[in-house]
């Protein structure tokens, strides 16, 4: 079980992006998370990838409290989770080739010897040919370098996937190539999905439940005193 209890998150202490947001997502489960533009739906999926450390709240995984967020985070944790973005040139190393980019995280958790056969496997499963695993991102269009992204985000099996607006650049053929890699991964190993988007209708058919921002967040209303971890301000942590 992944809970998030009144997280309060974002980038100037003083005007958190996040206020007092609670949200659970049980294993196996898919929910969808809808909300106007800005509203902070990135922030908290941040939060949940532990890719970005809230300023209070509390975050419990399986029932255990995390206490650290990204590189601080224990590798086992951090590696739970797969996460996609909307703008794969941002999140992409321009240097790599899609067939190094798959294989990040594996090289990244000391477990390169397994690249070739899992970048493979994964390039077929996405829809990438062997010809444009050779490419840098430059060379190749938005969706083809989503799905390099979406096969990197698979390569460590995550039992978390957090998919922020993956198919929001995307056309019609290409979104729904990219829902059903992601539900057929869900069916072989039981991952939970967190769908962030603006696309009620694609929502309700890809989740279990959709749910709306203003149910998640409740600025300005009390927090539970009694379940809340603040964390002192530490750059990185
Ligand atoms: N790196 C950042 N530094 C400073 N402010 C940021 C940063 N990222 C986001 N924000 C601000 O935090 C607020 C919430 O942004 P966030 O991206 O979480 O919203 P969102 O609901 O995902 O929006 P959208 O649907 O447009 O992607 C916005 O006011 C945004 O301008």
């Amino acid at each position: 079980m992944l809970e998030l209890r009144s997280i309060t998150a974002g980038y100037d202490r003083r005007t958190p992006a996040v206020q007092n947001a609670s949200l659970t997502l049980a294993p196996g489960e898919a929910v969808g998370l809808l909300g106007p533009s800005g509203c902070g739906k990135s922030t908290l999926a941040k939060v949940a990838a532990l890719l970005h450390r809230p300023d209070a709240g509390t975050l419990t995984l399986d029932g255990t409290p995390v206490r650290h967020w990204r590189h601080r985070a224990p590798r086992a944790l951090r590696t739970a989770f797969g996460v996609v973005f909307q703008q794969p040139r941002l999140s992409a190393d321009p240097r790599l080739t899609l067939a190094d980019l798959i294989a990040e995280p594996l090289r990244a958790t000391g477990r390169r010897a397994e690249a070739p056969d899992r970048v493979a496997e994964l390039a077929s499963t996405v829809g990438l040919t062997p010809d444009l695993l050779t490419r840098r991102p430059h060379e190749v269009s938005d969706g083809q370098l989503q799905r390099a992204c979406l096969a990197r985000a698979l390569v460590l099996r995550p039992r978390w996937l957090i998919c922020d607006e993956m198919t929001a650049m995307l056309d019609a053929s290409t979104t729904a190539a990219l829902v059903a890699v992601v539900e057929a991964y869900r069916t072989e190993t039981g991952a939970a999905l967190l769908a962030v988007g603006h696309d009620r209708t694609l929502l309700d058919r890809w989740c279990d439940r959709t749910v709306h921002w203003d149910t998640v967040a409740a600025p300005g209303a009390p927090t539970a005193k009694a379940s809340q971890q603040n964390f002192p301000a530490s750059p990185g942590g």
